[in-house]
């Protein structure tokens, strides 16, 4: 068993902590117990330590350790008493002497490095003496006060008049010699001052990291005002519901390692790996269940204007959001039809209603991204309007599903939809999209985030579903979800 610490020093007394942990063992965690050392400044260096964490020293015999310190060469050997913080029988007592040979070492070398300072200052002294002698012509040197000033002129009489020479070598000339050192008590001064440490105080109210030197007033401290949390620690905060943390987990959802979905059975070298069978030896894809995702998808018309929409023969489910949050990637994930539907990396790439049909019983509408794109502001305009006019007017839209980007959330162009959505009662569902961009416990917070928001709403249907169309993951349940949308829809 070994005991390896640090020590700082505090007085007379060291404290500090060690770790303990049994031979052979790696650094683990679970196993190191902390201990608190307190070595008093006399002789018999008693250490006593106290197991925080239960159950340890009872099974290993405390022997042979080393408290590593500042420095290594410090290490000692030593008495340790060790009692367990919950007052059990586990405690230990063993020896703690410093070993004879590490103690005369230590000191040999603690007497080797004083004495090769003194030396080294001798001959610094010499050699300063030599210069010296060296400067002045004839080695004559002359002392020249002057007085430079009066202190406390008032409180002083005139006899005990305090006065502050300063104190120069001239040479005979009466010209100053340079490099002068000054005499023995200003050296003391200066090596004072030297010790002295510049304490630096750091202002606890102060957010900027600015650091106080001592003798600044700091007084005034500012009001301490209740500072909203950054949105980034409201969300934080948000704890998501046992429901929503369990769903992310039984589909993957979230970033995660190569070595959790190989686990999971999963070919991660494919696309989409979560839409395969586990543990599947040729690349099989998962059934679709749902036979009319399994109809071939067909683009059929695409509209710029309302009045080119085509007319509503079969029942439509669209996908809005904002430019580049993935509705064409999920269309194309959705039926595994990859290609069918235009993606690119570049927001903007949908200009158009882009209307497809699935069979011959579901039309799949791609809309164009509002927000941020690459095209002009008129032009922007123009299709957020038909995309506004497009959800609130059209008829046989059975659902919209409102994509948003798990990593930014909603933005104030998705509530604007979604009012509108309210207002013309058309019935939308949140789909987060691109989920493997963030960790798992980031999505499931993001799902009760938007949960919570559009608790009021009555157009929202619930659950917030949530995909990614790169790993495949939440892609089956969403099919799900809409295959049942035509399944009661009416003709
Ligand atoms: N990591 C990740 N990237 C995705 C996902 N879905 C889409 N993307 C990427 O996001 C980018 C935009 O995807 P699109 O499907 O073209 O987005 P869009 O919403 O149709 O964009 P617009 O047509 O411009 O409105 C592409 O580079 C996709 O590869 C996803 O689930 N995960
Ligand atoms: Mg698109």
């Amino acid at each position: 068993m070994e005991i390896k610490g640090r020590r700082a020093s505090v007085g007379k007394t060291r404290r500090g902590v060690v770790r303990l942990k049994p031979d052979g063992m790696r650094n683990s965690g679970e196993k190191e117990k902390e201990f608190h050392v307190v070595e008093s400044g006399d002789r018999s260096r008693s250490v006593r330590g106290s197991i925080r964490k239960d159950g340890f020293a009872r099974n290993g015999k405390v022997s042979d350790f080393r408290l590593s310190q500042e420095k290594p060469s410090y290490a000692r050997r030593g008495r340790f008493a060790i009692d367990d913080s919950n007052g059990r029988k586990k405690s230990e007592t063993v020896d703690f002497k410093p070993r004879r040979r590490d103690e005369e070492l230590r000191s040999a070398s603690r007497e080797a490095l004083s004495k090769s300072k003194l030396v080294s200052k001798e001959k610094k002294m010499d050699h300063k003496k030599e210069k010296n002698g060296a400067k002045g012509d004839s080695g004559e040197k002359f002392l020249d006060q002057n007085v430079i000033g009066e202190e406390n002129k008032a409180d002083l009489s005139e006899g005990k008049k305090r006065v502050i020479y300063q104190t120069r070598l001239l040479d005979k000339t009466g010209k100053k010699i340079r490099g002068h050192k000054k005499d023995s008590d200003d050296e003391v001064a200066d090596a004072e001052r030297k010790k002295r440490k510049r304490v630096i105080r750091i202002d606890p109210y102060d957010i900027s990291n600015k650091r106080l030197d001592d003798g600044i007033s700091n007084e005034e401290k500012p009001e301490v005002k209740e500072v909203e949390p950054s949105k980034n620690a409201q969300f934080r905060a948000i704890q998501p519901s046992p429901s929503i943390l369990s769903f992310v987990e039984d589909n993957l959802l979230g970033r995660r390692r190569l070595n959790e979905l190989r686990n999971a059975g999963y070919n991660v070298k494919l696309p989409a790996p979560l839409d395969n069978i586990p543990f599947s030896t040729s690349i099989e894809r998962e059934r679709i269940e749902e036979n009319v995702f399994r109809s071939k998808l067909e683009f059929f018309a695409a509209a710029k204007v309302s009045s080119s929409f085509p007319p509503p023969l079969i029942p439509e489910i669209a996908f809005a959001g904002r430019s580049n949050v993935g509705k064409s990637s999920l269309l194309n994930a959705l039926t595994r039809q990859w290609g069918v539907v235009r993606t690119s990396d570049k927001p903007g790439l949908t200009q158009t209603i882009n209307f497809f049909k699935l069979g011959t019983k579901l039309s799949l509408v791609d809309l164009p991204g509002y927000g941020f794109a690459y095209a002009k502001e008129e032009v922007k305009d123009a299709w957020e309007e038909l995309v506004k006019e497009y959800v609130s007017t059209r008829e046989g839209l059975k659902r919209v599903c409102l994509l948003i980007d798990t990593k930014w959330g909603m933005k104030p162009r998705d509530h604007e939809l979604i009012d509108l959505m309210e207002r013309s009662r058309t019935p939308y569902q949140i789909v987060l999209t691109k989920t493997d961009t963030i960790l798992p416990i980031d999505v499931a917070r993001r799902a009760m985030q938007v949960q919570n928001n559009l608790k009021a709403n009555k157009s929202v249907v619930n659950p917030v579903m949530m995909v990614s169309s790169k790993s495949g993951a939440g892609i089956q349940n969403l099919r799900t979800v809409l295959a049942k949308i035509v399944r009661f829809a009416k003709p």
